[in-house]
């Protein structure tokens, strides 16, 4: 079987390795996903499996890893052998790296000094850093010479306003890294970068909504961030899936007093919170919607609230709203959580077409607003993989420019 048609000027392959999933894509240079796909239940005792979301013409069958298969290096060299038996391995990797630090502000090469300071950050990101870590020190053992390019998810916030950056703490633990970073990084950019082609008021003052597993907002001003409901770490904000959100920090020292561990602490706010704590259900809201309980319905409704109350708080420092953005799986598929905060901003002149809006469902870029709605709503699928491989593009030319003689091809060593 040939390569891909398409992939004649190489390809550049993304990564996203969660705590139990690794999502991947395989990009031209034009920035089109000519393959994507995803290993789920990755975790210890999960059922590992490999979905194939955008397949190759004649690509075998997905294969279901089996139940005893369940490390991340398993998945990362059967989707290397997929490439391989394809000759369609990369030229590049590109990796969603969550936390990128004061020092990581900007795509780059992950080599031995780059990824001892990444794994100084694990203890800030505990649900993505070692995962995001462990995914390029796989691949570097299965592809040593090819190259690896860290994209961070910080990098978009980079350059917030000082004010936003500073948390009211005593000045000297700011030198310690205690300060807001925001996250979902790679979603707002490539949101920002598409929104840029759909409407001119993505320049203006926007809203931007990455409504996952993950969730945060993003106030951004000419597609640059001003300010995010994630700040030090991916657990404030919004309530999530299972984790709490922004929770007054007061309670949390009443836990401790009550002789709480820090790592009961942990793993509560990160793993037992959010719509599955509250619920105690699912952290999925697709189980929650069709769920008759009470408990299910309460939990939709706490999680409308928190997303109203911040997405309000973003009003001030944007000083008004000219757009507003959904995507994410919740963002892009759930209509009730669009329009409850859709018609919390009704008094701006925002004005959803419920129809539009009820209809849409994560096929592409749509507009959701009404034709005489003052703010602008919008739906865009988000691409993490595709801003990721663009970096790693960017990089592959620079380095083309630099050395030509010394780009080699790849080859597999399993
Ligand atoms: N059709 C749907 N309706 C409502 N919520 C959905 C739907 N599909 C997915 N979701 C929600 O989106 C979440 C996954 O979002 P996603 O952005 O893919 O997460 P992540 O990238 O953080 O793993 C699911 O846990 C679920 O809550
Ligand atoms: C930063 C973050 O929360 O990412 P995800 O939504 O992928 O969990
Ligand atoms: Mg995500």
């Amino acid at each position: 079987m040939s390569a891909p048609a398409s992939a004649d000027g190489g390809t550049v392959l993304a990564v996203n390795a969660g705590s139990s999933s690794l999502k991947y894509g395989l990009y031209g240079r034009e920035g089109k996903a000519l393959w994507t796909g995803c290993y789920e239940g990755l975790q210890p005792g999960g059922q590992a499996q490999h979905r194939q979301q955008q397949p190759l013409p004649g690509l075998p069958e997905p294969l279901n890893l089996g139940a005893n298969t369940n490390s991340f290096d398993a998945a990362l060299a059967d989707l290397l052998a997929r490439l391989d038996r394809q000759g369609a391995l990369p030229l590049a990797i590109a990796h969603r790296i969550v936390h990128g630090g004061e020092r990581c502000v900007a795509p780059c090469r992950l080599d031995a000094g780059t990824m001892a300071y990444l794994h100084s950050l694990s203890p800030l990101a505990p649900l993505h850093q070692p995962h995001n870590l462990a995914g390029v020190n796989a691949l570097a053992r299965l592809l040593p010479r090819l190259p690896q390019i860290g994209c961070f998810d910080t990098a978009f916030h980079a350059e917030q306003p000082a004010v936003e950056q500073w948390l009211p703490l005593p000045r000297a633990l700011r030198a310690q890294g205690l300060r807001r970073y925001g996250f979902h990084g790679l979603s707002y950019q490539y949101l920002s970068e598409t929104l840029a082609r759909h409407s001119r008021r993505s320049r203006g003052r926007a809203i931007l909504a990455h409504l996952g597993n993950g969730a945060s907002v993003c106030a951004t001003l000419d597609g640059s961030s001003i300010a995010s409901s994630m700040g030090f770490s991916a657990l404030d904000g919004l309530m999530m899936g299972s984790r709490s959100g922004a929770v007054d920090p007061g309670a949390l020292l009443h836990l401790l007093r009550q002789g709480w561990s820090v790592e009961r602490l942990e793993q509560t706010l990160y793993k037992a919170s959010g719509l599955l704590g509250v619920s105690g259900l699912s952290a999925d809201m697709r189980t929650l919607r069709a769920s008759p309980e009470a408990a299910a319905a309460e939990a939709i409704a706490l999680f409308c609230h928190r997303l109203r109350r911040e997405a309000a708080a973003l009003l001030a420092p944007l000083q008004g709203l000219d757009l507003l953005a959904f995507t994410g799986g919740i963002g892009e598929h759930d209509a009730g959580v669009r329009e409850a905060l859709c018609d919390s901003l009704g008094f701006l002149g925002l004005q959803l077409d419920r129809q539009r809006n009820a209809a849409a469902s994560g096929q592409g870029v749509q507009a959701l607003h009404s034709s005489t709605s003052a703010v602008e709503v919008w739906l865009v699928p988000t691409d993490e993989g595709r801003v990721a491989a663009s970096a790693a593009w960017r990089w592959l030319d620079a380095e083309a420019r630099s050395a030509p003689a010394q780009r080699a091809a790849s080859t597999l060593s399993v």
